[in-house]
């Protein structure tokens, strides 16, 4: 387009970078040879106005040179506002700055490759009228043109302001209520101030806006441009923004992820610290993770570098979850519930909390041994159990662990003979309904058919019930389930007698797995039955942790020390969580809160054991066949120790059989002299030792030998060497010499620990005023029998000879006294009713000046009206007579039964045994036969 307007000649400055738009100021630096040319325009001599032609190179690059520009047509004539020329010796270029006056259009190329050295003059048209008539922009376009500007300005403030307001140093809101502010007339003006500033509008749209003369051309193709520009900030800005915000959440992920890692491992130090397993069924979770079902991986042989693969493979737990999920049996509730939280589980990001916590109740869920689609129909138990000799070979297997504990053997294989009826009456009739279905799938018509099959089977059964039986047995969950349904065995007896030993070895006899778990001092009954999902860290209670880990349906769990369960307090009754544990008619849905699916615990034996029964609740005890165990006698213990004890610790001790033997009477001195116990605990610790002393000793030996030395090697240890391996024997046998003296007499205890012994009564008299003081750890109820002694005592005191007169207080006449009564070991509490024989033998004792024998001890009960009533523990209180040496027990006639059934023969034939019916009995047989007069007795009685 040209220029019909003015014409003159320019000196044209080449611009390679940059353009000089009409109304817009611009600073460049040109090369300082151009600086005498430029100083003559500025100086204006001929009083010209410094203008120059500022004309762009079409290939404009930062790098361009002046010689190879290649020239717009179009350019601006500006006015140098500034010149700024470099001292002689400065290497910097001049600086300029231009301030566009209005478009121009060279007249024709120019001639030549611009000059370093001076500005070509050249004619340039221009045109400086105002845009008037057909020039004249219309509102329409105005607005138009404003919209886009402000649209474009707003997004280049906007991008600025992301950005901190530091990258272009325009004021882009000023600018913008620049452009609000224009009337239509100014806006081509607006225009190429706005081209000149936004720099982000591409070169040629430039150049392009640069050669639009025409006004209202130039205002539609601003419209345009910045429409244009606007839209591009603004999907750039979407995407950075998108980007900005997934790297944001990357970023956050990346953060939790590393607090959680951290988190773990300091939860594992601390776990590692206590020695204390994970709270989720720890490596196991390892095994969930390697492939089951048609998997290629079995527990324990999958790929090594898996095994230590914290994060885990999301995919491949999920798989093996699934796969563990759709071997449950359909429609169960364990699979209901396990396939609602699998899907949760998928529903929330890993990594989050939530998401650990589902992840550790599927673990523990899945682990359960629930009955399964695929189970086979016949297990290793049952096997083992249609076996005829099963009962003969379990109690091969009891008599091979144990010595003697005949009564608890012969229980414990009657029990076992009833599982076993169980068990394959239930195999008969699976055996049926497997056999009837066949019959019934092959074709309806030969229904008869089977019916006569059946009957012909070698067992045909008379069970009436049979056909809901049968019913029962095609629901899946029913099937293959030996309920062990009947009393739970609760073995009570003293430590170390065998009761945990014997249980595992009922287990063995079963082909069981046996888990033990120990109650004692268990206060929480989420112990028992889990916390509920709710709690932070929570997990399941202690049976179902058993069952998770022997990972069968059928184990022989040990509730061991039954006694030592805390009783109800703020943190819940864990008695009565046992109560629904042991009651066969609630444990087949065992509900633990954690895992809250009814678990059946049908199939487990429960076996109990505890020391005494004293501190077992009422409800509990009733589940219980109660089995007693009483210790045992130095013979037993002898026996125990070299069959059973001595192979065990050689075994652990590493020392050859034939390298130890320790004779029968170093094992009864050991069991008398350095053990006072009614188990073999002790025992077996002692043996432990002399084991380890001899293996110190055989190395030794073996050691010399090799240096030439003889140092002969001695494999008997008897009494003798005794107390160079065990040091100084425990209990001195002096101590066991009991003293006669007057109002002291014997009485038998049995201990907390259900352990017999002997206690001493020891009474004094000092003057008074005829009161009783008993002392000693005493309950109300051996208080009060104290006192019935007493009264009985004071009433037939004179037929005892101790008073002159029937009328006379023994406590008053004839002086008045007072009677103090002291049970010793005063720390160790003690009641019960069974000291009144002592008791009386001790007032008579002291009353008369009689002393009873230091050989004979007492127990029984007593009535005001001198009845001898019968006691318990009689087993446990001979037994333990026995270990103290005495020869002669007085006992209520009533208990006799017990000492015949309890009490084993050689002891019987070692001890002389009284039965007394009478309180004059008992006297008789510990002051001597008619130490007091019989006839006078008689009077008394029919006073009485
Ligand atoms: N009759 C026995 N024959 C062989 N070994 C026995 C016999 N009785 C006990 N033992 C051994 O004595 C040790 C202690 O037995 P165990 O741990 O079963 O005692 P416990 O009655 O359960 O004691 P606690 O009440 O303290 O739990 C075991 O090594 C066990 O094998």
């Amino acid at each position: 387009m040209a220029l019909d307007t003015t014409s003159s000649a320019l000196p044209v400055l080449v611009l390679t970078n940059d353009i000089v738009f009409p109304a817009s100021q611009l600073t460049i630096s040109v090369p300082r040879s151009l600086a005498p040319f430029l100083s003559r325009i500025v100086k204006n001599e001929e009083g010209k106005p410094a203008l120059v032609a500022a004309v762009p190179a079409v290939n404009s690059s930062p790098i361009l040179q002046i010689q190879d520009a290649k020239l717009s047509e179009w350019g601006c004539a500006a006015r140098i506002v500034r010149f700024v020329r470099p001292t002689p010796l400065s290497p910097n270029s001049c600086i300029l700055t231009l301030a566009g006056v209005t478009r121009i259009q060279l007249e024709t190329p120019l001639p030549s490759p611009p000059s370093l050295l001076k500005l070509p003059l050249h004619p340039v048209q221009y045109d400086i009228t105002p845009a008037k008539g057909s020039h004249a922009i219309d509102e329409h376009a105005a607005e138009a043109f404003r919209t886009s500007a402000i649209r474009l300005l707003d997004r280049l403030n906007a991008d600025n302001k992301s950005k901190g307001g530091q990258t272009t140093g325009v004021d882009w809101r000023r600018l913008r209520s620049i452009v609000e502010d224009s009337d239509a007339e100014r806006t081509p003006w607006v225009a190429d101030i706005l081209m000149a500033v936004i720099s982000l509008i591409p070169w040629e749209d430039r150049l392009q806006m640069l050669s639009t003369q025409a006004p209202s051309a130039r205002i539609h193709l601003a419209t345009s441009l910045f429409a244009k520009h606007a839209s591009i900030i603004e999907v750039s800005q979407k995407i950075n923004t998108a980007v900005d915000e997934s790297l944001s959440k990357q970023q956050k992920e990346f953060y939790l992820r590393q607090q959680l890692q951290a988190i773990q491992k300091e939860l594992a130090n601390l776990n590692r610290s206590k020695g204390v397993k994970s709270i989720s069924p720890g490596g196991d979770i390892d095994r969930a993770r390697t492939k089951t079902g048609n998997g290629s991986n079995t527990s324990g042989q999958g790929d090594a570098s898996n095994e230590f693969d914290e994060e885990g493979d999301e995919a491949e737990y999920l798989a093996d979850i699934r796969a563990k999920l759709e071997a449950m049996i359909p429609g169960s509730e364990e699979r209901k519930t396990g396939v609602k939280e699998y899907r949760r589980l998928k529903r929330i990001p890993a990594g989050s909390m939530e998401h650990g916590v589902i992840r550790t109740y599927l673990d523990w869920l899945t682990q359960l041994p629930w009955p399964r689609i695929n189970e086979e129909l016949t297990d290793q138990s049952l096997k083992l159990m249609q076996d005829p000799s099963f009962l003969s070979k379990a109690r091969e297997q009891l008599d091979a662990d144990h010595f003697g504990l005949d009564t608890i053997k012969r229980r414990l294989i009657e029990h076992l003979a009833v599982i076993r009826l169980k068990a394959l009456n239930q195999a008969e009739i699976e055996r049926r309904v497997s056999i009837s279905a066949d019959a019934h799938n092959e074709a309806p018509a030969k229904s008869t058919e089977a019916l006569s099959l059946n009957s012909v089977s070698n067992t045909p059964s008379t069970d009436s019930t049979l056909p809901e039986k049968l019913e029962e047995t095609k629901n899946p969950q029913k099937r293959r389930q030996i309920r062990t349904k009947g009393p739970i065995l609760l073995l009570v007896g003293p430590p170390g007698c065998g009761k945990t030993s014997i249980a595992s070895s009922l287990a063995k006899a079963l082909g069981r797995p046996f888990h033990r778990i120990s109650l004692g001092g268990v206060r929480d009954e989420a112990e028992i039955r889990g916390h509920r999902r709710t709690y932070v860290a929570s997990g399941p209670g202690a049976i179902i942790t058993a069952m998770s880990k022997v990972q069968r349906p059928d184990p022989v769990i040990l509730l061991d020390e039954i006694d030592k369960v805390g009783h109800a307090s703020y943190q819940g009754d864990p008695a009565s969580a046992l109560l629904e544990v042991l009651d066969p008619e609630q444990n087949v849905a065992f509900k633990d809160h954690y895992i809250n699916v009814p678990f059946d615990l049908g199939q487990v034996i429960f076996i109990a054991t505890a020391n005494t029964l004293d501190t077992i609740s009422e409800p509990l005890l009733d589940r219980c066949e109660v089995i007693r165990l009483s210790g045992y006698t130095y013979d037993e213990k002898v026996h125990i120790a070299q069959r059973f004890l001595l192979p065990k610790q050689l075994e652990a001790n590493g020392l050859p059989i034939e390298r130890l033997t320790i004779t029968d009477d170093a094992y009864l001195h050991i069991a008398s002299y350095y053990t006072r116990e009614a188990g073999v605990r002790s025992l077996e610790r002692a043996i432990g030792s002399v084991a380890r002393w001899k293996a110190v000793e055989w190395s030794n030996s073996g050691d010399s030998e090799r240096k030439g030395d003889r140092v002969k090697y001695h494999s008997v240890v008897d009494v003798d060497d005794l107390e160079s391996i065990l040091g100084v024997p425990r209990w001195d046998p002096k101590e066991r010499e009991r003293e006669e003296r007057k109002g002291l007499v014997y009485g038998l205890v049995v201990s907390g620990h259900g352990e017999g012994g002997v206690l001493p009564v020891e009474s004094v008299m000092t003057s008074g005023t005829g009161k009783l003081r008993l002392t000693g750890s005493l309950g109300d109820v051996i208080r009060e029998s104290g006192e019935i002694a007493l009264s009985w005592v004071k009433a037939n005191a004179y037929t005892l000879g101790i008073t002159i007169s029937p009328s006379d207080d023994p406590l008053k006449h004839p002086h008045p006294i007072d009677i103090h009564l002291h049970l010793p070991s005063g720390a160790v509490k003690k009641d019960g009713p069974s000291a009144g024989v002592a008791y009386v033998c001790a007032f008579v004792s002291l009353l008369t000046g009689l002393t009873v024998p230091k050989y004979i001890a007492m127990t029984g009960e007593t009535t005001l009206r001198g009845r001898v009533t019968a006691v318990g523990g009689i087993k446990e209180k001979v037994l333990g007579a026995h270990r103290e040496g005495i020869k002669k027990v007085i006992l209520p006639r009533s208990n006799r039964k017990d000492v015949e059934h309890d009490v084993p023969a050689e002891i019987i034939k070692q001890m002389e045994f009284v039965y007394a019916t009478r309180v004059e009995d008992a006297l008789d047989a510990a002051f001597g036969p008619g130490a007091f007069h019989s006839g006078q007795r008689m009077q008394v009685e029919s006073r009485l």
